[in-house]
């Protein structure tokens, strides 16, 4: 199994390009299934989650060309199964998208239930009940989702008014999807707001589908007969552009991002000047200035356009080496602290009570043996490492591979010392 290897201790300064979005790429790829035209899409991200979904749809029948890493352009004209079979769902959650779609287009789909995973117990009961107020009858058997709306007129999905009792990206994906050829129009109500969901939106609008307020939270979407091909570039990832903004705060620098968009990240660049770093931004760039001498930030994670759940264990590495004693309160997920055993490893001061972290800034951490336990956990141990006094061993990084495109190459070319031990 791979591990990284850095050295901590130097200044990062240069410029990085910030890849597409994983979590609007996974969306998207699955829209390709609402259509039998081709869907051309650039700004992939080369990401493990990416291989994973092109796997699962390539199983179904989607024939997926690459001209390149960051190209791909699917066609879905031949499904052969409208299955999304376990082995498949079990490395990765976001395969649960593509029940929508195919329930939409073909009136049918049995999706293995994703499970629990690291984070947390993520049931996917929204995304069900959303389903069944359009009309599916949805029973769950041998660890599948069994769907079907065949006793429906046309054998299609039906409009309805749907109240999502929690703020869900995905769950609002999923029925956004399927709502798109259905009979009649849905309104999702406390629907989510992320910048995800408003270029997954973008997507379908381009490929023909009819919906309204994608980035409020009431999306009303009216359903149409048929979608058409489309091409569209993948959204820059907030999340890889945030991470790479909170090292160069903390190693000190000066780091400009291209293709990245500070309108996205507004909550996470207050907390970065709140803690001393200087921030400027152009159309499509952000610049990150620090001495490295950070202040403590207090931080609660909330939907968006609060602070973010997958920025929060980055900005415990930064709390972790700032001046002062900060709280990290964590409100989406029950079980996202599992990088604070390992900060603790690298001689951070951290109490966990409930849903909240006390930080307890320290001088300087020391490098040593890390394990990663999810995906934003390994980012988080990366930029404690890259501060931390000699060298840190980073083990189980396959997790990095699925959100960070060329994580280590980016960085060593900002300056950082990180190899990849195979
Ligand atoms: C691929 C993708 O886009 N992943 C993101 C997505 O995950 P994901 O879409 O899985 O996360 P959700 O927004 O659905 O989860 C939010 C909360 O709602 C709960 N919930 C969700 C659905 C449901 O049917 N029932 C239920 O109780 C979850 O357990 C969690 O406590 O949004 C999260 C929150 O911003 C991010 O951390 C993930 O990076
Ligand atoms: C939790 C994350 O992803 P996923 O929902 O794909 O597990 C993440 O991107 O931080």
């Amino acid at each position: 199994m791979d591990k990284l290897q850095i050295e901590g201790g130097q200044p990062l300064n240069g410029e990085v390009r910030i890849s597409g979005a994983k979590n609007a790429a996974l969306p998207i790829l699955c829209a390709a299934l609402l259509t039998e035209a081709p869907l051309q899409l650039s700004e992939v991200p080369h990401l493990h989650d990416v291989a994973t979904m092109l796997k699962l749809l390539s199983h179904m029948g989607v024939q997926v060309e690459r001209s390149d890493t960051h190209h791909a352009t699917l066609h879905a004209q031949h499904i052969a199964h409208q299955e999304a079979p376990y082995d498949m769902v079990k490395t990765m959650r976001a395969s649960i998208l593509v029940l929508g779609p195919l329930l939409a287009r073909f009136g049918k789909a049995r999706v293995s239930l994703p499970g629990g995973c690291a984070i947390g117990s993520r049931p996917v009961d929204l995304h069900i009940k959303g389903l069944q107020a359009m009309g599916a009858d949805i029973h769950i058997a041998h660890g599948y989702i069994e769907a079907h709306c065949q006793h429906l007129p046309g054998k299609r999905l039906r409009g309805a008014r749907i109240l999502m009792e929690m703020v869900t990206v995905t769950g609002t994906e999923n029925l956004m999807m399927a709502a798109a050829l259905a009979d009649g129009t849905t309104v999702l109500e406390n629907a989510a707001r992320e910048p995800e969901v408003v270029d997954l939106a973008e997507c379908l609008i381009k490929m023909g589908a009819r919906i309204e307020g994608a980035g409020t939270d009431v999306i009303t979407i009216h359903g149409v007969d048929a979608l058409h091909g489309a091409a569209h570039a993948i959204v820059c990832d907030r999340i890889e552009a945030g991470t790479y903004m909170v090292a160069a705060a903390m190693a000190g620098g000066e780091v400009t991002l291209r293709n990245a968009r500070a309108d996205l990240l507004e909550a996470v660049i207050e907390k970065l000047r709140d803690a001393g770093a200087q921030v400027t931004h152009a159309a499509d760039s952000i610049t990150v200035k620090s001495n490295g001498a950070m202040q403590s930030v207090n931080l609660r994670t909330a939907p968006h356009p609060a602070f973010p759940t997958d920025m929060q264990a980055q900005f415990m590495a930064l709390n972790t080496v700032a001046k002062g004693v900060a709280s990290v309160t964590e409100t989406i997920f029950e079980n996202r602290f599992m990088h604070v055993q390992e900060l603790q490893r690298l001689g951070a001061h951290i109490e966990v009570e409930g849903h909240t972290a006390i930080v307890r800034g320290v001088h300087c951490l020391d490098g040593a043996t890390v394990m990663a336990t999810d995906l934003r956990a390994s980012a988080c141990l990366v930029l404690a490492a890259l501060v931390a006094r000699g060298e840190t061993t980073i083990e189980r990084i396959y997790h990095l591979d699925r959100g960070y495109e060329r994580l280590e190459e980016k960085l060593t070319a900002l300056g950082a010392r990180i190899k990849r031990i195979h």
